[in-house]
C-alpha cells in the first residue's frame, strides 16, 4: 500500500531549545554549528552577569551551572563538544568533521586545545576569583597568557594545514571552536593578534 501524506517519515525537525549566553564563547560554538547546518531553535537566554546560570530551573538541566545546554525533547546535553557530537550524528548536512583522518584528529586537537587548555583558564569563575584576590590588572594579565600558550600552540598544529579556514578550505570543528576564542580575545582580552609565535610568559 502506498504512504499517504500523513504517515511520510519526511518529519518536521523537532523543536531544538538552546539554552545560551550571547557573551559565551561556548554557546556560540553551538550557535555557530546550529546555522551552519541550518537548523532552527528556540533560544533561551541565561544572563551569566545576573547569575541566572544558578536558578534552580539551569541547575536541573546543568548541575554544572555553565551554558550551552540543548534540548532536544527529552534529550538534554550540557556541553559544547558534546552538542556538536551529537548534532554532527543526528543532521549530518554540513559535516564537521572532515573524512580524512588526519584532518579529522587536527579538529580535535585544535578544538580540544580551545576547550580545555584556553577557555576554562579564563571563563568567569576563574577570572573573578583572581579579580577579587590580586585585582583587575592581573586578571587581564592572566587572561592574555593563558590564551596566548593556547594560541601559540595553535599556530605550530595548524602551520601547513590551514587553507582559508583552520583545516583547509572548508569551516570545520577547529573553526566552531576557534572563530569565538579569536573574538574574545581580541574583544575583551585585547590581546594583539599580528604577534606571531610567543605571546606568553613561561610557566
Ligand atoms: N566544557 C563546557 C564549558 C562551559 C562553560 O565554561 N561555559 C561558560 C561560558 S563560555 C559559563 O557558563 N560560565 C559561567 C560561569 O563561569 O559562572 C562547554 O564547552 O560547554
Amino acid at each position: 500500500m502506498a504512504a499517504n501524506s500523513s504517515d511520510c517519515t519526511d518529519k518536521e525537525q523537532p523543536k531544538l531549545k538552546l539554552y545560551s549566553y550571547w557573551r559565551s564563547s561556548c554557546s556560540w560554538r553551538a550557535r555557530i554549528a546550529l546555522n551552519l547546518k541550518g537548523l532552527s531553535y528556540e533560544y533561551k537566554a541565561v544572563n551569566l552577569l545576573k547569575g541566572e546560570q544558578f536558578s534552580p530551573e539551569f541547575s536541573k538541566l546543568n548541575p554544572i551551572n555553565y551554558v550551552p545546554v540543548l534540548v532536544d525533547e527529552d534529550i538534554v546535553i550540557a556541553d559544547s563538544f558534546a552538542i556538536l557530537m551529537y548534532l554532527d550524528e543526528k543532521y549530518p548536512q554540513h559535516p564537521l568533521l572532515p573524512c580524512d583522518l588526519q584532518k579529522k584528529a587536527i579538529n580535535f586537537q585544535a578544538a580540544n586545545i580551545v576547550s580545555s587548555s584556553i577557555q576554562p583558564l579564563q571563563n568567569l569563575l576563574v577570572l573573578n576569583y583572581i579579580e577579587e584576590k590580586l585585582g583587575s590588572d592581573e586578571k587581564i594579565a592572566w587572561a592574555q597568557n593563558q590564551i596566548g600558550r593556547g594560541f601559540s600552540a595553535l599556530e605550530k598544529l595548524l602551520e601547513g594545514i590551514s587553507g582559508r579556514y583552520a583545516t583547509g578550505d572548508e569551516i570545520y570543528l577547529a573553526d566552531v571552536f576557534l572563530a569565538p576564542q579569536i573574538h574574545a580575545a581580541i574583544t575583551r582580552f585585547k590581546l594583539d593578534m599580528k604577534v606571531k609565535g610567543k605571546r606568553h610568559r613561561q610557566g
